[in-house]
């Protein structure tokens, strides 16, 4: 009948598929019936029609990361192998979900880079480098990641590192159209506080993202970008205006009336922009037509110095709901009140059908850092039960009818002045590693983690321009921590995989891992749970039990989260593999001693009876080259001042190797003063992400790291 159909691709296609599928179920009598073109929208809501394709960053809306393919089970297992493998051109943390659309795997990596590959073959079929300015990476809290891509109707949509949402053809990767997603003009904290790690999702025609930043001293905010031109439908802001006035944006009212009064109007959120970024999850819901967004932690995390000790505020850590079209409020749940613990509400939001109380509910399951299980009424944001994941001491436990935390007033260090070591630490009992929910169990499995942190407040607070501003007395440590310290702290680092029962709010199961930050999670019809780890291994575990089916030696840890999707009617697994993200940039020794990661940047894809290996690789590239045998002791604990405040969080605690960044202590750099200043201070490595601080420290502060790195390499280098 000469009639052609719009297929998810966007491009027209005969009408043959669709026939098929009409006739299939009976519907097509007449053939002269018009059929509604398919939109990328509808192929994501009905996704389970497209089980090949994974269309959108949690395969469907409600982001349950559940794949109906079922060809590789505990049966066939056993024939599992590596199908091919594609090696990135990134050594940085590796945290993408590909999308995979009629047969093309759409990719990002580090630096915000795009790779299409054939699903199939794992053949380049295009490369996109949007050319992120090195400098820019010393600005990320936590290495230079990319988490994904948005699709729509033929267009792939990348947010980068340095906050361009940018459209591209999804045939050959050209640009379509690129715009700066921070408002130049808004009341925002600090302007340079912004980067973008997050995946675009994409409803009703916009593109949604945030960002990340309030570490350093950002003011969250989403916005909602149109599809086709890039132009701004709207932005909501996260926390107050810092002079209380509007934004001329939809968040204006209820942050002018609810919001405002729950901050302390003389706090340092006034200057620091108050955090609440929004910087992973976002999801809409067709069946309540809302998009919930999780909001951040507080700028800077003390909250004594951020709001005077002071109110609730809002909306950090919290999940918000809005109307898709117009931004506009409808409720929102506050897990965190006064938060000091970068306990992030950021964490994946999924929504599910669960029998409750002998009715089918639609909630919101949530399993944010501060290491509760969260399930809400997703229409309503109503509390309906909640419990703790991990071993919790910020709280007591949560408020049965309101679900508010009832504090411990000892983890509120930032109010008492007094240290204190919280359960969880900052990485959170759940961090970036997605969790996935198989509807044919029931389960939700959940990757947890316990890092204690040990929190002491500030005295004074003096933001650093280039700098992390917590808020934190960071001081060195006169002596490092002794062997026997550095084992009880290992003592405390723990992961694992949970199989969570959201009915009940109890662990079914539960798989002790080697360490923290593992990877996410994909669980499939065939009732395996794929996930890889930080010690470089990806397995499947049997869906029931938890039983380890399949192990894979992937050379590198794995923090990024698996998908599933169909070639020719042969099943794929598929997970991008490298060291990085947080924990593998700061935790260096305490997370390597377990694991010996060291980043090898790839993509691999399993398959049934595959036929692919991965090459040798050797784990200590970096030659090891003698640093000079005298250092200036004084000088090198100033220079310990100075690296906690500017080089920790990437290069590693103690300068101890973190396996992806260069090793300092064998660094050629140190063994010259002017070299290491050329670097250090003026910035000559800043195309690879190390950007100068001369604006921040004197040339003797910057010799003073130099010092202290060379004591470090001698402390450290000898050790056996
Ligand atoms: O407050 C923020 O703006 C912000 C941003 C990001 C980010 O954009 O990656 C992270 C965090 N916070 C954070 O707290 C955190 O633990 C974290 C881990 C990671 C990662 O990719 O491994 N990013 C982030
Ligand atoms: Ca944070």
């Amino acid at each position: 009948m000469g009639m052609r159909y719009k297929n998810i691709r966007g491009d027209h296609f005969s009408s043959l598929r669709l026939r098929d599928v009409l006739l299939g179920m009976g519907i097509l009598l007449c053939a002269a019936v018009p059929v509604r073109a398919e939109t990328t929208g509808d192929a994501i809501i009905h996704a389970d029609d497209h089980p090949d394709d994974w269309l959108t960053h949690g395969r469907t809306y409600s982001e349950q990361r559940y794949s109906p393919l079922k060809q590789i089970n505990a049966k066939t297992i056993g024939h599992l192998h590596l199908a091919w493998h594609y090696d990135l051109d990134t050594n940085r943390g590796q945290e993408a979900t590909p999308l995979i659309i009629n047969g093309v795997m759409y990719t990002t990596t580090a630096w915000s880079k795009v790779k299409a590959l054939d699903a199939a073959t794992g053949r380049l079929l295009w490369a996109y480098d949007p050319k992120v300015d090195g400098k820019v990476g010393v600005r990320g809290c936590c290495d230079i990641v990319n988490r994904g891509l948005g699709y729509w109707n033929g267009k792939l949509y990348l947010a980068t590192f340095d906050n361009r949402l940018i459209a591209l053809d999804s045939r050959d990767g050209k640009v379509i159209w690129s715009i700066n997603t921070i408002p130049t003009d808004a009341d925002l904290g600090q302007q340079q506080a912004y980067t973008i790690t997050g995946a675009p999702r994409i409803a009703k025609g916009r593109v949604l993202i945030g960002n990340g930043g309030a570490e350093f001293g950002a003011r969250g905010f989403i916005s909602a970008f149109d599809a086709e031109t890039g132009k701004l439908d709207w932005r909501f802001f996260t926390v107050p205006n810092p002079h209380n006035r509007p934004d001329h944006a939809p968040s204006d009212t209820v942050l002018m009336t609810r919001a405002y009064p729950t901050w302390s109007p003389t706090g340092a959120w006034v200057r620091q922009g108050g955090g609440g970024t929004v910087w992973d999850s976002i999801v809409y819901d067709p069946v309540t037509d809302l998009v919930y967004f999780g909001a951040g932690n507080g700028s800077p995390w003390s909250y004594g110095i951020r709001s005077n000790g002071k109110g609730d505020n809002l909306f950090l850590d919290s999940i918000v709901a809005v109307k898709p079209d117009t931004g506009e409020y409808v409720w929102h749940f506050q897990e965190t009140p006064e938060d000091q613990w970068d306990y992030t509400s950021t964490q994946q939001i999924m929504t599910l059908d669960l029998p409750l109380d002998g009715q089918m509910r639609h909630v919101i399951v949530h399993a944010p850092k501060n290491g509760f299980f969260y399930v809400l009424d997703a229409a309503t944001g109503e509390f309906i039960s909640g419990k703790n994941f991990v071993f919790v001491n910020w709280a007591k436990g949560l408020d049965p009818k309101t679900g508010r935390p009832i504090f411990n007033p000892d983890a509120q260090y930032s109010v008492t002045g007094k240290p204190f070591y919280v359960f969880p630490g900052d990485m959170g009992g759940h961090g970036i590693a997605a969790m996935s929910y198989s509807p044919r169990t029931g389960l939700v499995y959940l990757p947890t983690q316990q890092v204690p942190d040990h929190l002491k407040g500030a005295r004074k607070f003096k933001p650093l321009p280039d700098g992390w501003n917590l808020g934190l007395d960071i001081q060195p440590d006169d002596k490092m921590p002794s062997v026997e310290e550095q084992k009880a702290g290992v003592r405390d680092l723990r992961g694992s995989l949970v199989a969570w029962d959201p009915v009940e709010q109890k662990a079914r199961w539960e798989v002790v891992q080697k360490g923290p930050a593992n990877g996410g999670v994909l669980s499939t019809a065939g009732d395996l749970v794929f996930q890889g780890l930080t010690d470089g291994t990806f397995h499947a575990y049997d869906a029931h039990d938890g039983k380890d089916l399949f192990s894979f030696d992937a050379q590198s840890g794995i923090i990024a989260s698996p998908v599933s999707y169909r070639i020719g009617g042969r099943q794929y697994v598929a997970i991008e593999v490298g060291w990085g993200g947080s924990y593998g940039l700061f935790a260096t020794g305490l997370a390597r001693q377990e694991t010996g990661s060291v980043n090898h940047s790839r993509v691999l894809a399993f398959a049934l009876d595959g036929r692919d290996h991965l090459p040798t690789v050797s784990d200590d590239p970096v030659p090891s080259s003698p640093p000079p045998a005298s250092f200036a002791p004084r000088q090198a604990l100033a220079g310990s001042q100075q690296y906690l405040n500017y080089c920790q969080y990437c290069h590693g605690a103690n300068v101890e190797w973190n396996g992806v960044l260069p090793d300092l202590r064998k660094s050629p750099a140190i063994q010259d003063k002017n070299s290491f200043y050329a670097i250090v201070g003026k910035g000559a490595l800043s195309s690879f992400g190390m950007d100068g601080f001369e604006k921040s420290m004197k040339p003797d502060e910057i010799e003073s790291i130099r010092q202290f790195i060379i004591e470090r390499a001698h402390q450290t280098l000898s050790q056996p």
